[in-house]
């Protein structure tokens, strides 16, 4: 992006925070039909870069995040990763999301499956591993989450907060260099978001790159090296935590986070 040279000095010398850029969008726009939004986004994403993405309902977090996964296509503009075009004739969709995993906020867990098939199932039909190596992979990220007690069960049978922090198992048994989060914490009951939280932060911590849309605004304050506030489409203003939640230059950032707290 277009990283202001504020905002780059405010990155720069964070801990794990590298100089590479990762990710680059450059001019994004989506449209629905005649529904226009995403506007001409430049945004980008360094290695063991946090970046939070914060905004009012229906901004366009989700579907910036979307077709950074592509899930969505952009109409317009250009999404590489590591260089590469994302989309295209020569990209490989399957390999992409292997290096770039995705969270959702409604799990998207194969509910046929237990727990421990959730988490081989990427690695073995995707990265073609042994099932055994997979197995030992899967089980070394469940513990991670604290969900080695059950994998033997079905999604069906544990909680919400159970669910995703499976959901996050699954997507680091795949080794990925950067994970996307889409509202990870939305669906859940209150009291199971911190355990959700937790597993995150710590990610955050070892230095996994990271872009997390969210609604947890304590979260994104503490956690992240960057926060975007996206408004309207566009990204209105980007800075580190303390530039957008102490000293918001926008009005809209500021009315949303006085709305925020106020609510
Ligand atoms: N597949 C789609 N078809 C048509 N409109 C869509 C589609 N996906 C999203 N939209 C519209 O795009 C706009 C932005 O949606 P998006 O989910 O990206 O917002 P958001 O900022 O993530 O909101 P929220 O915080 O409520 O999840 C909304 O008006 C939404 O209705």
């Amino acid at each position: 992006m277009a990283l202001s040279a504020k905002s780059v000095d405010a990155v720069k010398g964070r801990a794990g925070v590298k100089t590479d850029t990762v990710l680059r969008i450059e001019h994004l726009s989506k449209n629905f039909g005649s529904h226009i939004v995403l506007r001409d986004i430049d945004f980008s994403v360094r290695s063991g870069e946090v970046v939070c993405i914060i905004g009012a309902s229906g901004s366009g977090k989700s579907t910036m995040l979307r077709c950074i996964n592509h899930l969505e296509t952009p109409t317009s503009g250009e999404i590489t990763y590591e260089g590469k075009a994302v989309g295209g004739v020569h990209f490989d969709l399957s390999q992409y999301r292997a290096k770039v995993g995705m969270v959702f906020q409604s799990f998207n867990l194969f509910n046929n499956m237990t727990v421990l098939q959730n988490c081989m199932a990427g690695p073995v039909h995707v990265l073609h591993k042994k099932k055994a190596e997979a197995k030992q992979d899967a089980l070394f990220y469940l513990k991670k989450v604290g969900m080695a007690p059950y994998i033997n069960a079905r999604p069906s049978q544990l909680s919400g907060g159970q669910k995703q922090r499976v959901a996050i198992a699954r997507a680091l048994a795949m080794h990925p260099k950067m994970l996307l989060f889409d509202e990870p914490t939305s669906a859940l009951d209150p009291q199971m978001v911190g355990e959700v939280l937790a597993v995150m932060r710590q990610l955050a911590k070892e230095g996994m790159t990271m872009v997390v849309v969210t609604h947890e605004m304590q979260f994104a304050r503490e956690v992240s090296n960057r926060t975007v506030f996206m408004c309207d489409g566009v990204i209105a203003e980007s800075g580190t935590p303390e530039q957008i939640f102490e000293h918001p230059q926008n009005p809209k950032t500021q009315q949303f986070l006085s709305r925020f707290q106020a609510s």
